[in-house]
């Protein structure tokens, strides 16, 4: 190893697209020395239980690290936790970025996986105790107790967030009321069929769902939340509120940098690369080509544990200089309480959807066609479907839509070559 100490590698961010870029790396071959930076105190976790399981206590803390001291020890990598870079310049390959603590790290390559922060409520009332976000793990430490203790509970935002804390909170047994700015849940994700078919499944259990409305104001008594009133001056009652209105990426560093920015992150190519052709960056805080997105204009920014995966993998080949195209199906998933998501591919721009199974019963695929060719699939509680779309997509395939609608054959069976249906 290089005694030199200018020649390492600098991780800044410690999240999942953190710990997953530093993991590649190692299994890529790559021995230099590496550090790792994030400013929470815990060591990389995983933040999927966040908003499901931990909240209701099913797990304790330590099981969701990753890795303990000795597994960064023995791949040199020296993890720096409760501390931020604050300040960083580089020039080709001499960089030096500068601590929250004072100290002073050099390195020669560079990786940013800042990941995002959640959005604050912009109203009156919205820093009241008893008003949470869930991000990190000290914020679902702060909100777990006070959620299984809750009566009320108003979830200001319908995405993936607010609906996973509202399944949970009212499997708890709280009145759960879901506010959602827009006309309908999910709405940056999900096809219009699925939000409708989210919409309902909450209703059948229990949770009142508010559409086209936002809190004004967050109401509070002795400093506590009492309730949130809403645009047409109605209060809903409230001993605790959670807050899920999406997350702005972290792009200060980049900024600092002078790489180039747009609002909806860093920007990167297809390898993971920043403007700069040095820098990496990968996960919430990126924006960048997606071959699947064949039905959104531009660069997309995918939030989710698998894009971060998958995309630092992508920047680590390119710091260990053999670049690899990241092209890997998204996919995601979101555990609603019982309720259990799974998407493969990305369903905007699709005109045509094709419905199999039962909505109603909650076990049905959406599957998203454009042009004639299988775009996305939407499955609740039908993982078989789920599976063979997720294949199709990836091996280039497509499943012809007038046959998909019979639930009778099992989509892998009419998983098929996609010139062979090709309608041009
Ligand atoms: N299962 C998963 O993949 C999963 C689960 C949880 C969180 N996450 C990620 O965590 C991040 C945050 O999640 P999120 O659910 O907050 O973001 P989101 O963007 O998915 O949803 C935010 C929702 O809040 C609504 N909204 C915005 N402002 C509002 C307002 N003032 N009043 C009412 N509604 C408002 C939006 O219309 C949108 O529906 C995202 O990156 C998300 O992808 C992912």
């Amino acid at each position: 190893m290089p005694r030199d100490e200018s020649a390492r590698t600098l991780v800044v961010g410690a999240g999942q697209a953190g710990i997953s870029l530093v993991t590649a790396l190692r299994e890529l071959g790559d021995t230099r020395p590496v550090v790792l930076v994030g400013d929470e105190p815990e060591p990389p976790y995983e933040r999927p239980p966040l908003s499901k399981s931990y909240l209701r206590g099913e797990h304790d803390r330590d099981s969701l690290v990753f890795h303990d001291t000795a597994w960064f020890a023995d791949r040199g990598v020296e993890l720096v936790t409760g501390d931020a870079v604050v300040a960083i310049a580089r020039r080709a390959s001499a960089g030096s970025a500068t601590l929250a603590s004072g100290r002073t790290v050099a390195f020669d390559r560079l990786a940013l996986t800042t990941g995002a922060v959640n959005r604050a409520l912009p109203v009156e009332g919205g820093d009241l105790a008893g008003v949470h976000t869930v991000r990190t793990l000290a914020d679902a430490d702060l909100l777990a107790p006070r959620l299984r203790a809750a009566r009320a509970v108003v979830v200001v935002g319908g995405g993936f967030i607010g609906l996973e804390i509202a399944a949970g909170a009212r499997a708890l047994g709280a009145a759960v009321t879901v506010v959602e700015a827009t006309g309908r849940l999910l709405g940056r994700s999900a096809s219009p069929l699925l939000s409708d078919a989210v919409h309902d499944a909450h209703e059948r259990r229990g949770t009142r769902i508010l559409l086209a409305t936002n809190p004004v104001r967050v109401l509070g008594d002795d400093g506590n939340v009492t309730g949130v009133e809403l645009g047409d001056g109605t209060t809903v009652p409230a001993d605790v509120v959670v807050v899920g209105i999406g997350a702005v990426p972290r792009t200060e560093l980049a900024e600092q940098l002078g790489l180039l920015v747009e609002p909806g992150g860093i920007v990167v190519d297809g390898q993971a690369r920043t403007s700069d052709g040095l820098t990496v960056a990968a996960g919430d805080c990126t924006i960048g080509p997606n071959p699947f997105a064949r039905g959104l204009p531009g660069p997309v920014r995918l939030e989710s544990v698998p894009h971060a995966t998958d995309q630092a993998r992508a920047a680590a080949a390119t710091l260990a200089g053999h670049p690899t195209a990241y092209d890997r199906v998204p996919w995601f998933w979101s555990d609603q309480a019982d309720l259990r998501l799974q998407m493969a591919g990305l369903p905007q721009g699709a005109d045509q959807t094709v419905v199999r199974g039962d909505v109603a019963a909650e076990r049905f695929s959406l599957l998203s066609y454009r042009d004639g060719l299988l775009i996305a699939v939407e499955s609740v509680g039908a993982p078989a479907d789920y599976l063979a779309v997720k294949r199709a997509l990836e091996k280039g395939m497509t499943i012809p839509a007038d046959a998909a609608a019979d639930s009778s054959v099992p989509l892998k069976r009419l998983i098929t070559r996609a010139r062979d249906t090709d309608p041009s």
